[in-house]
């Protein structure tokens, strides 16, 4: 199997991280601290991003890791008690840390994308971490351009399967599986396929100032799809579809902020899960999300996620919407 090392290293890191997140959530109220753009982050954003990255730090010291966070407020004076904080719940997860071990943990991830790096997003929906809802912690590695392996941890994620926690992998060319993050067997998911239509679902954010959900809504019914949307929040809406319990995710661009570009972070863990189940991504015109230029997508505008077959379809219908 290709990157079999990459993957078990990638996977056992976002696992120990989910694990963080959770104690986070079971142990305190998870509170917001406000970053400069004004959106949140909390301990559990920056315990993620300090396990994944001392995981990959050790096992590829030369892979760059572009990640959302970096460490900067947290070294501030004023914010010794946080750290601490955060310093307690890395502890928690794998044992003697000093403050420094982690904010250097958490500045590895301020790199810049390079022939081959990784990208993370150690808790992708924050604002649903915050509310008690879904959130995700997203991996993936980018080697020459192209997305190779995607983790997608998901621990609030049940998808009627029994267990709550699910987690995602996806090599290029070998598909996309999904286990219990509790422990259980991988099983191979596969999109929606056509016809089913109990499951010609679509999915967006939670948040309207993601989106555009009167858009969004008129071009779901536009492709035939009559149910209403699930609204969830992170990549989850990924592992949905990947999972083939909804057909299609829309994020169009948000009235509200015209100017938005989507993050490299917020899509390529996501993207590799849906394609390797047979899934197509692309931007609202049907290119295809540049995941190798810079950190911002500044090329492409809104992202289309779907099974595949109602793809071109939902382009026509944005074509003339
Ligand atoms: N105006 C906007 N349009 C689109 N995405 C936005 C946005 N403002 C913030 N986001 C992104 O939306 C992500 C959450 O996605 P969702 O709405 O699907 O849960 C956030 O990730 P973080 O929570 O990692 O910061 C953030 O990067
Ligand atoms: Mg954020
Ligand atoms: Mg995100
Ligand atoms: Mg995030």
């Amino acid at each position: 199997m290709a990157y079999e090392t990459e993957l078990a290293i990638a996977q056992k890191a976002v696992m120990a991280a989910a694990q963080l997140c959770e104690t986070v959530r079971r142990d305190m109220v998870p509170e917001a601290m406000e970053k400069q753009d004004k959106s949140p982050v909390t301990v559990a954003d920056y315990g993620s991003q300090a396990i994944i990255c001392k995981a990959l730090s050790e096992a590829f010291p030369g892979d760059p890791v572009v990640g959302e966070e970096d460490a900067a407020e947290l070294k501030q004076p004023e914010m010794r008690d946080r750290l601490q904080q955060v310093t307690q719940f890395v502890k928690g997860v794998m044992g003697t840390v000093t403050p420094e071990d982690v904010t250097q943990w958490i500045d590895h991830g301020n790199g810049t994308p390079a022939k081959r790096f990784w990208t993370l997003d150690p808790i992708d929906g924050t604002k649903g971490f915050l509310r008690g809802d879904q959130y995700a912690i997203a991996l993936a590695l980018i080697e020459d351009g192209d997305l190779k392996v995607g983790i997608l941890g998901c621990p609030a994620l049940d998808l009627g399967y029994g267990s709550t926690g699910l987690l995602f992998t996806a090599v290029r060319g070998e598909g996309t599986y999904m286990q219990p993050i509790a422990g259980g067997d991988a099983k191979q998911v596969k999109v929606v396929q056509p016809g089913d239509a109990e499951r010609l679902r679509f999915v967006e954010s939670v948040e309207a100032s993601h989106g555009n959900q009167s858009e969004q809504e008129a071009v779901a019914k536009a492709v035939g799809i009559t149910q209403a949307s699930v609204r969830m929040d992170s990549q989850a809406k990924y592992g949905a579809v990947a999972a083939g319990e909804a057909a299609l995710y829309l994020r169009l661009p948000s009235p509200k902020y015209p100017d938005y570009r989507e993050k490299i972070w917020d899509h390529a863990a996501g993207a590799i899960v849906v394609e390797e189940a047979g899934g197509k991504v692309t931007d609202m015109y049907g290119k295809p999300l540049d995941f190798y230029s810079a950190a911002k997508m500044n090329d492409n505008r809104g992202v289309v996620v779907s099974n595949g077959t109602i793809h071109a379809e939902v382009m026509s219908a944005l074509q003339a919407s």
